[in-house]
């Protein structure tokens, strides 16, 4: 008799009963999460949940008063966010607010500049810059942005640097992208775009992405996280949080369940 065995995957990312108190109130309360390699998983909850609080707490942005948090198989807990980007761990921050005046290219050199510094040092100068200038030509291509632009950050279009943001992210080359709400503010055509961006990025980063547009988290997640109240009330694959009584009481409503 054959038996049908699924291999279990070790998670990537690991958040075991992590607790974070702000006074009072626990933004994260006891909260268990696995990411496991090359998926896309999204983490959705009504407002307030907890979800950028937790963005925040895998990154390293805030400590968690309890529990632990392990990436590919270590235990990161203690520290902050530039060593957890080393490992591979990076979140997508707003370029504007980190370099409003760069250009889309320049900010992309500089971020691949910071990792990769000792790679370029073999060349001659002229030709270490007009390979960065490739590199960065390519990463902006990809996320459909225009090289040659010469606009500051600050003037993009809003889609613009939502796409710049995750160019950004993406030109580190992260093992782990989180993706705080990508689609936030973007207008029809423009989701549509990101939703590719996402869906290309996902070839090589595993991704982690909180996302309040329903459509898009359950076209794009192979896995589902629902947050509320700062805990993890299920995981699953789309199908099955649709079908989740708990879920649907606590967050998609009937109109959304079909
Ligand atoms: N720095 C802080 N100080 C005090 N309270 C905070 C802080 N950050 C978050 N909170 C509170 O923690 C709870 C969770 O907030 P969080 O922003 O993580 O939720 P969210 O799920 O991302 O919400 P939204 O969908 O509205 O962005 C909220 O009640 C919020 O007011």
């Amino acid at each position: 008799m054959s038996e049908t065995r699924i291999p279990a995957t070790p998670p990537l990312l690991t958040v075991a009963g992590v607790t974070r108190r702000f006074g009072a109130l626990a933004a994260a309360d006891d909260l268990n999460l696995a990411v496991l390699p090359g998926e896309i998983h999204a983490l959705i909850g009504p407002n307030g949940a907890g979800k950028t609080t937790t963005c925040a707490l895998i990154s390293g942005e805030l400590a968690a008063d309890e529990g632990r948090i392990g990436f590919d198989g270590r235990d990161v807990t203690a520290e902050g966010v530039v060593a957890r980007a080393r490992r591979g761990l990076v979140r997508a921050y707003q370029v504007v607010a980190l370099f409003p005046t760069l250009t889309a290219r320049e900010t992309i050199e500089v971020a691949l500049i910071a990792p990769t510094r000792s790679v370029w040092r073999p060349f001659a100068a002229r030709d270490r810059d007009r390979r960065l200038a490739d590199s960065a030509g390519e990463v902006l291509r990809r996320f459909g942005l225009d090289p040659d632009d010469r606009r500051p950050a600050a003037v993009l279009s809003h889609g613009e640097r939502r796409r710049l943001e995750i160019a950004l992210a993406a030109a580190r080359r992260p093992r782990l992208l989180l993706l705080d709400e990508p689609l936030a503010g973007l207008g029809p055509e423009e989701s549509a775009a990101m939703v590719e961006t996402i869906r290309t990025l996902a070839a090589d980063a595993t991704i982690l992405m909180v996302e309040h547009d329903m459509e898009a988290v359950f076209a794009l997640a192979g896995r589902v996280t629902v947050l509320v109240a700062g805990h993890a009330i299920a995981t699953g694959t789309p199908d099955a949080i649709r079908a989740d009584a708990r879920v649907i009481k606590a967050y998609l409503g009937e109109d959304d369940a079909g």
